[in-house]
């Protein structure tokens, strides 16, 4: 039996899903939790440690803090898996399969995380999707915080999927452009496409979409739950779920929240992006001699795969535009991807004067780079969090699962946007970037600068995420026995 130090301060175990999408804005709150000087164990993928420590300042970063550790687990796929496009979904079964049972084993095999000088785990910060953590939590008598990576607005939907199935608004065939009813605060604008895109699976049996219902049902289990965003963007959503559970602490834009404790603590660390591929600065470079706000960034996050057919509307319709554009191709973001690299190297060539290509690049960097004045995104949240926080306006391609929501939002709720979804025509491409560039530019960029002058003020001292991150600690503080 160890002797809890009285003076120890909290040990946060934090449990991400292990793509990319979950890992940055969960390693930012690990971050976060190690400025509050709390002890933190991040518990990642084999696959994914690989790649942070490859391509990230992961280590030097948390190296700043002793109490930070890392566990790593076998996802149970092989390494070659792309864990990315349609094959991501396998990284469900595998983490409920593999990844949880062999966690269960590890940490009672470790006492908890127990060590001389870290008490054992007070609380546990699960990814939202981890249905295990719930009951696992309850029999191991620890307080469970959900952190659930997506929108409010697309918890709140999947948290209302028996009400859409009871009144048989899914599933759906037909007009798209209908309305849909079930989903409390949404019901002017929210049409049947913009639902997540599991909803058009045709079959309420679905196994992603009742696993995606279920686990958001179950939300309600934990104490307390966190999502990455603002109360001037998602507050009316955030009062409706307080109703059902009290403890909701709304702190993003993350990364832009760790951005402004990083710089009262006049800390030198930077932001880790969580990313899995190398960034070619090369792009800083390009933008660097573009006029202001004259290039359309053009990325489709992480996980998104396009055909060769897409890859070619798309680069007609940018060429077809005449505006600027930087383009980013990621190495796995074909399809029949081994001549990936023939295409792009020979569309490159023949519009070298207006576009340029990289496999990856430093978003973040890039969205608030002067020259920048447009973003065609597939609406992924941490790519929308990071324009908005950038103030660039959005063309939005929405991919799967919770950026059909977020496109939709975007463009008719916020209005920072143009929303394409359900199309890939070089025209209508064409006809949305001059739209977003020349026809309503002024309009769309001082509607988008608002938006960021808002997620700033909220992140800033007496901001309202800046406060609901310290009720946070200070919950967490409060629970240590
Ligand atoms: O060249 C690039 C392209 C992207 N990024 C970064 O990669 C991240 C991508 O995240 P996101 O935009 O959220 O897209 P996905 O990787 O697709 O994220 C998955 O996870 C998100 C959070 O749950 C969901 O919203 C998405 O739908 C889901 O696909 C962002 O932080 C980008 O800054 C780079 O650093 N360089
Ligand atoms: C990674 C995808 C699987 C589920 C995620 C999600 C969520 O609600 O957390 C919604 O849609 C997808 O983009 C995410």
């Amino acid at each position: 039996m160890k002797f809890e130090d009285e003076k120890l301060p909290p040990h946060v175990l934090i449990f991400p899903y292990p793509i990319q999408g979950h890992l940055s804005p969960m390693l930012n709150l690990a971050h976060l939790f190690c400025l509050a000087e709390f002890h933190v164990t991040f518990i990642v993928s084999d696959f994914s440690h690989r790649r942070l420590l490859q391509h990230t300042a992961v280590a030097s970063t948390f190296a700043r803090y002793p109490g930070f550790q890392f566990r790593t687990i076998s996802d149970g796929l092989p390494d070659d898996h792309p864990r990315a496009g349609e094959k991501v979904l396998d990284v469900l079964p595998s983490v409920t399969n593999i990844m949880v049972p062999l966690f269960k084993k590890m940490i009672v095999r470790e006492d908890f995380f127990a060590s001389a000088g870290r008490r054992r785990v007070t609380c546990l910060v699960a990814d939202g999707l981890l249905s295990f953590a719930f009951d696992f939590a309850e029999e191991n008598r620890f307080p469970l915080v959900s952190f659930r990576t997506v929108t409010l607005s697309n918890f709140w939907a999947f948290f209302h999927l028996n009400e859409l199935i009871e009144a048989q608004e899914i599933p759906f065939k037909g007009d798209m452009d209908v309305l849909v009813k079930s989903v409390p605060g949404m019901e002017g604008f929210l049409r049947r496409r913009d639902l997540p895109s599991f909803c058009r699976a045709g079959d309420v049996n679905d196994p992603v979409l009742q696993t995606l219902s279920a686990v958001s049902r179950k939300t309600i289990r934990a104490q307390a739950a966190i999502f990455n965003t603002f109360e001037d963007l998602e507050g009316s959503i955030a009062s409706q779920l307080r109703q059902h559970m009290p403890r909701i602490y709304t702190i993003g834009p993350i990364h832009e929240q760790l951005k402004s404790k990083l710089m009262d603590k006049e800390a030198e660390a930077s932001i880790l992006s969580g990313n899995f591929w190398a960034e070619d600065r090369s792009c800083i470079d390009w933008l660097n001699a573009q006029p202001s706000k004259s290039v359309i960034y053009v990325s489709f996050g992480s996980i998104t795969v396009v055909t060769r057919e897409q890859l070619m509307e798309f680069w007609h319709g940018l060429v077809n535009s005449s505006q600027r554009f930087l383009w980013v191709v990621r190495p796995d973001s074909v399809a029949g991807k081994d001549e990936v690299y023939q295409i792009t190297e020979e569309l490159m060539r023949e519009t070298k004067e207006k576009g340029y290509m990289v496999k990856w690049a430093p978003q973040e960097e890039v969205l608030s780079h002067p020259a920048v004045g447009g973003f065609l995104t597939h609406s992924g949240w941490n790519s929308t969090l990071e324009s908005i926080v950038a103030g660039v306006p959005m063309i939005c391609w929405p991919y799967f699962g919770d950026q059909t929501i977020n496109s939709r939002f975007v463009s008719e709720v916020w209005k920072i946007g143009l929303d394409i979804k359900d199309s890939c025509d070089r025209l209508i491409i064409e006809k949305a970037v001059r739209e977003l560039m020349e026809d309503r530019k002024q309009e769309l960029l001082e509607r988008a600068q608002d938006m960021a002058k808002l997620a700033k003020k909220a992140v800033s001292k007496g901001g309202s995420s800046s406060c609901n991150l310290d009720d946070l600690i200070e919950y967490i503080n409060s629970l240590i026995i």
